[in-house]
């Protein structure tokens, strides 16, 4: 029975409560740090940047100024920033460099930040981040404010109101497109957000938003007789994936577990649909997922345009960007001669010093500033256009996707990558704007990270987790890991190695099952795993209002319309057939086959890696498990529990195994720069790293959440957790513990009390007996 408008008004309303929620809980974990903390331990969490001094203010699009930030040498003895969490698209404020052991004082603008009384601030969004440079796109309208920057200054990041807005918005939209006899914006906290001081406009009312809501069930496909595979390669699942999504007239989902080609079966169903003359819009739950497809399309030269700045800085992909396309273009020039102007102004009026335009002259030349910038826009917002309407595919986040620079453009396909990465909210950003829909994602790995569940969890239970889910609420070591997509579609740059991003909880809500879902008790679990029979579930589909914003669209996709919905890749291209045994038989329903290039490859088959019996302990095994169980290698917990950071757990006799392996590893051959070390406590990842960073810096040492979507030769994944309570906190969590175990290509080395870990779930404990069977099992003590 298709859905009621009751049951969709419930629908939109309960993602509009969770979306204020999450927006509530990500505000007050914000203040609660920025007042409580002194910049010093801001510095410290990664949440400042402190002793800054501004290079140069330039011209962005849309008349934006792009302040550019850097640590002078007179201040720092290293040009290069410590570890910190800013990643492009974070809100931030440049503030004046106050005392370092002064407390921020309170005192705000907005909700969630705090402002050092009577300084000189200006906030904005990171459009851009290095090791050593970070440029912030401050908004400017004509009537704002003169931009003053500070001489010396600090950068706060704040709580990100901007995604939860157009969530809001977005959602009001869909309801005003579906039911517009409904008095739009039913939000909590209507004042407080900009989602309501502009009326949302209504969307047109496709088939595609009807059976994602339920309105009515999904259209027959539309056979193609002759399908000409581009890509010789595909294996039989990912041409019938390819078939499947083309054939779909609303939606298809494809369910790519780990390494079975998702990326490289959706540049395929791309190629065909340009080939078809479609135009697409190809977006990412994060940045990283966006430069993945990019960086595999660019050499098929198929005219594309990112929106938004790479999270990654190859060169290959600066050139696909909005900004460098527009700055090419031939109607750009018209645009320049502006920008040139506005930006010797504005060069002029940031003059400090003796140089500094003071009175009249100062204001007078601020107002030129404003005419400029209001003729600037002008000017390029047509070449924006421009250049937009040459490109077949334009790529970008789900939240840039509903930037101001596709407003009103409409897409005769959307192809969502890592969505069961994204909230459902912000995948629905750019649903709006096209006829049909193809998600790909895998529900069994990591889901997008929600604070308000962890905040949940942290006050109902002892092994809840961190404020804002990071198990010790701070930055990461250099290189330790390439950073979590917070999944909310705020832009992240997942690779940065020398950045260090905010960690969802390692102890994370869900307990022992992958997600407890509002469907009558059906873990998402059920119908992620079933074969691939093409057949719709027989159940009459309902429209089911999440329980929690952990439910994507994907899974809520899934449960609706059952597995013919979609098609599962079943050929992995990475593990060694014994590495992927377990996760293939316990999450895939041992669908899961390993490609015969990987099946039995080995550390002993790279190049460079010795062939010696005397190192075949660690080259000539696929998994080896240390068993540390009797050994009394009991974990630690590191700091002092308090409101904002509960501390996080070590354990040093494990961090002394990983690293006699480590360097086991090294001496047969390996690279460290081929080995990852995960651990799902930063207190083990800080440890670790003192233990092994200096003399090996290519080592990547990190949490599970910055390895989704990355590979290595060999990992060595330590659990931490060894107590007589068998507690096992993080453990708990299949999707984590399934992307930490299917990271290695040729080695995976576990190091844990099976003791302890096998009394976490029935999970855990098959796991324990799957190593203790399968694997090359040592005991710790007697090694
Ligand atoms: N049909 C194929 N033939 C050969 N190699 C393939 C094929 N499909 C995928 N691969 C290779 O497998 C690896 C994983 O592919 P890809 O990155 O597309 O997978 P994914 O599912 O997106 O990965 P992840 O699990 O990291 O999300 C890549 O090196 C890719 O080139």
């Amino acid at each position: 029975m298709p859905a009621s408008d009751e049951q969709i008004r419930g629908f939109l309303s309960r993602q509009r409560s969770l979306i204020q929620g999450e927006q509530d809980a990500e505000v007050e974990q914000t203040s609660l740090l920025l007042s409580s903390c002194s910049p010093k331990l801001l510095e410290l969490k990664g949440l400042a940047l402190g002793g800054l001094g501004v290079v140069g203010v330039n011209v962005g699009l849309g008349g934006k100024s792009l302040v550019e930030l850097e640590r002078p040498s007179a201040y720092h003895s290293s040009i290069f920033f410590p570890p910190h969490t800013f990643r492009p698209g974070d809100l931030a404020r440049i503030e004046e460099n106050i005392s370092n052991s002064t407390k921020a004082t309170k005192g705000s603008s907005k909700k969630g930040t705090t402002t050092p009384a009577a300084s000189k601030c200006a906030e904005g969004v990171v459009y851009k981040i290095t090791d050593s440079r970070v440029v912030i796109a401050v908004a400017t309208n004509a009537d704002s404010e003169e931009l003053d920057i500070p001489e010396r200054c600090r950068l706060v990041k704040l709580a990100n109101t901007v995604t939860y807005d157009r969530m809001q918005r977005t959602i009001d939209t869909l309801e005003k497109t579906v039911l517009p006899t409904t008095v739009s914006s039913t939000q909590p906290d209507a004042a407080s957000t900009a989602a309501t001081t502009r009326p949302a406009p209504a969307a047109v009312l496709t088939p595609l938003i009807q059976v994602l809501l339920c309105m009515s069930k999904p259209s027959s496909p539309i056979p193609l007789n002759k399908l000409q595979f581009l890509d010789a390669s595909l294996n039989e699942s990912q041409k019938e994936a390819v078939r499947f999504a083309l054939e779909a007239p609303e939606v298809a989902l494809i369910h790519g577990p780990p390494g079975t080609g998702k990326t490289h079966t959706l540049v395929e169903i791309i190629r065909q649909l340009i080939a078809q003359d479609k135009r697409l819009l190809v977006c990412g739950a994060s940045n990283l997922a966006v430069d993945n497809l990019l960086e595999r399309l660019v050499p098929h030269g198929i005219p594309l345009t990112r929106i938004g700045h790479p999270a990654r800085v190859l060169s290959s992909l600066l050139g696909a960007t909005l900004d460098a396309q527009a700055a090419r273009s031939d109607q750009s020039a018209l645009a320049k001669d502006v920008k040139v102007e506005l930006e010797s102004a504005m060069t002029a009026l940031a003059g400090k010093g003796k140089g500094r335009l003071k009175g009249p002259e100062r204001r007078k030349m601020w107002d030129e500033v404003k005419e400029l910038r209001k003729e600037y826009r002008k000017r390029e917002g047509s070449v924006v256009k421009g250049v937009l309407s040459q490109a077949k595919i334009v790529l970008a986040t789900c939240h840039s996707a509903g930037g101001r620079q596709l407003f009103n453009t409409q897409f005769d396909v959307i192809i969502i990558d890592e969505a069961t990465q994204a909230m459902e909210a912000v995948c629905w950003v750019p649903i709006l704007k096209a006829k049909k829909l193809i998600l790909a994602g895998d529900p069994l790995q990591l889901p997008p990270t929600i604070i308000s569940m962890n905040q949940k969890s942290k006050k109902s239970g002892p092994d809840a987790a961190k404020v804002k889910g990071k198990p010790d609420g701070g930055a990461t070591q250099k290189n330790v890991e390439k950073s979590s997509s917070r999944s909310t579609g705020k832009d992240s740059s997942k690779d940065s190695k020398t950045i260090s991003p905010p960690m969802p909880a390692a102890d994370h809500v869900g307990a022992d099952d992958l997600q407890a879902e509002d469907t009558g008790g059906k873990p998402v679990q059920n119908s992620s795993v079933k074969k691939n029979t093409g057949k719709k579930s027989l159940a009459e589909p309902k429209l089911v209002p999440p329980s929690t914003l952990e439910t994507t669209l994907f899974d809520r996709l899934e449960q609706m319309y059952g597995p013919g919905i979609k098609r599962m890749l079943t050929v992995q291209y990475r593990m060694h057939e014994q590495i992927a045994s377990f996760p293939s038989k316990k999450l895939y329903s041992s669908s899961l086959e390993s490609h015969a290039s990987v099946a039995s490859h080995l550390l002993r088959d790279l190049p460079g890696v010795s062939s010696d019996p005397e190192h075949a302990d660690v080259t000539e095994h696929p998994v080896v498990f240390f068993d540390t169980s009797g050994c009394e290698y009991f974990e630690r917990l590191e700091g002092e529990a308090n409101r904002s950071d509960e501390g996080s757990r070590c354990n040093e006799n494990e961090a002394m195994v990983v690293k006699m392996w480590t360097e086991k590893l090294v001496g047969a051959g390996v690279l460290p720069s081929q080995i990852a070390i995960i651990t799902p406590y930063q207190a083990q990842v800080t440890l670790i790293a003192s233990l092994l960073r200096a003399s090996m810096p290519e080592l990547e040492i990190g949490t599970v959440d910055g390895m989704q979507g990355r590979e290595k030769e060999a990992v060595i994944l330590s659990l931490v957790r060894s107590n007589d309570q068998r507690e096992v906190g993080f453990l708990k969590e299949k999707r984590r513990l399934n992307v930490a175990m299917t990271r290695p290509r040729r080695h995976l080395c576990i190091i844990g009390d099976s003791e302890t870990v096998s009394q976490g779930s029935t999970y855990l404990k098959e796991w324990m007996e799957w190593l203790e069977e399968n694997a090359d099992v040592r005991y710790a003590g007697m090694d």
